[in-house]
Formats: structure tokens, sequence, C-alpha cells
């Protein structure tokens, strides 16, 4: 039976902040990382095949650092695309690659982006526009923030990558760890979970805590921790 472990970052600098961040690439803060150090507690029993993670900073901390207790043997290892790079697995004995739980980075993982919202503070921007409009941009479906995406067309990258590259490793029975963000991975999970628009206006996905899912029977299901 193969398990889908999501885990959104842990608290940004910017998150501390309170500060409207989508693709700005902004790291972990002190408490970001003690909960990606819980997180991998949580999670060190659970021996992964493989990781994705965004491009983004954050949720490839947050991956490192959980992994960093894993009870697994394997060392997480970033796999470079460029093509050009050797790995340093297969540069001194291809064997080593046996060893390794590959890494993968993606921009379809990457937070929504957040357009000109990006870099200001989310409560005086509430003052500027109103509590109803600025939720309706952090929350709603279909209703993007000025230059941003909204939550539907962070699903249109989000999901076709969620099927094609992430769903058939579960399929073949590996294990999977998905390090993103609140509102990439609110689309995976209204995905997974089949919710609603209305629905996905109450989804908030706190930072550092793990969800799990089990693929059994050609489907996922949520496991409750
Ligand atoms: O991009 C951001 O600012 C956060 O990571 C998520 O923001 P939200 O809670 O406003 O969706």
């Amino acid at each position: 039976m193969a398990k889908l472990v999501l885990i959104r970052h842990g608290e940004s600098v910017w998150n501390q902040k309170n500060v409207f961040t989508g693709w700005v690439d902004v790291p972990l803060s002190s408490n970001g990382i003690k909960e990606a150090l819980n997180a991998g507690e949580e999670i060190s029993a659970t021996e992964f095949d493989v990781v994705f993670t965004s491009l983004q900073i954050r949720a490839i901390e947050t991956a490192m650092i959980a992994l960093a207790q894993n009870k697994s043997s394997k060392t997480p290892t970033v796999i470079h695309d460029e093509g050009k790079m050797k790995d340093w697995t297969t540069i001194y004995n291809p064997e080593m690659e046996k060893s390794v739980i590959p890494v993968y980075r993606d921009w379809h993982l990457n937070e929504r982006y957040y357009g000109e919202l990006q870099g200001k503070n989310k409560a005086e921007t509430a003052k500027e526009y109103g509590d109803e409009q600025v939720h309706q941009w952090r929350r709603s479906y279909d209703c993007p923030p000025p230059k941003g995406e909204c939550l539907k067309d962070t699903a249109g990258r989000t999901i076709p990558f969620f099927e094609e590259s992430i769903f058939p490793h579960l399929k073949a029975g590996e294990n999977v760890l998905v390090s993103a963000h609140g509102n990439s991975l609110r689309s995976i999970v209204m995905f997974i979970e089949n919710l609603t628009k209305e629905q996905v206006l109450g989804l908030e996905i706190p930072t550092g805590k793990p969800i799990y899912y089990e693929y059994k029977n050609g489907k996922l299901e949520k496991e409750n921790k």
C-alpha cells in the first residue's frame, strides 16, 4: 500500500510578518525550521521512495530538514535535470544511485502567483480593499488577485503535474512526499478529495503539518492521524 504525504513548508520569514509571498523566494523563519523538524519526527518511520518539491527554497528546506530524521538509510538527493551536470552518485560509483531518495523540484508545485499583492502586508491590504475582497483573493476558487493567479489557475498547472508525474509513483506502490505551499496544496487536496468551490473556501493548510493519504484499490484515501 503506497503512502502519499503532503506538507506545506514551515513558517517563512514573510509568513511571520504576515506578508503576501507567492513566488517571492523567502526562506524559513527559525520557527519554520522547528516546524520542519517536528514534521520530520512525525514522518520519520515512513520510508519515502521519491520526493517532490516546488522550486522555492522554503519548500526545499522543509523537505530536506524533515528527511534528515528519516529512519530510511537512503540519502535524499536533488535530481538535476540540466543534463550537463552529473549527479554526485554516478560520478563516484553508479551503484550509489540505489542508496538515494530522488528529490525532484518543479515549478508546477510553486505557490500561487500573488501578482501585485506580493510583498504587501495582508492586514494593511485588508484595510485598503476591505476584508471581504481580500478574503476572496485569498481563498476563492476563481477570483484572481490583481495580475495574479486564482486557485483555478494554480490547479491548471498543479493537477496535470500531479496526475502525470506524481500519481504513477503511487500506482507503482511507492511512498511519496510532496513539499509545497498553502495554495498549491489546496488545489491538490481539492482534486484528491473532490471538494466543491464552496468547500475549498474554508480549506486552510497549516504550515509544517503533514497530511496523509493511502493509495489503495485505485483510490487515494485520507488517513486521519
Ligand atoms: O503566498 C503567501 O503569502 C502564503 O504562502 C499563502 O498565503 P494565503 O494564506 O494568503 O493564501
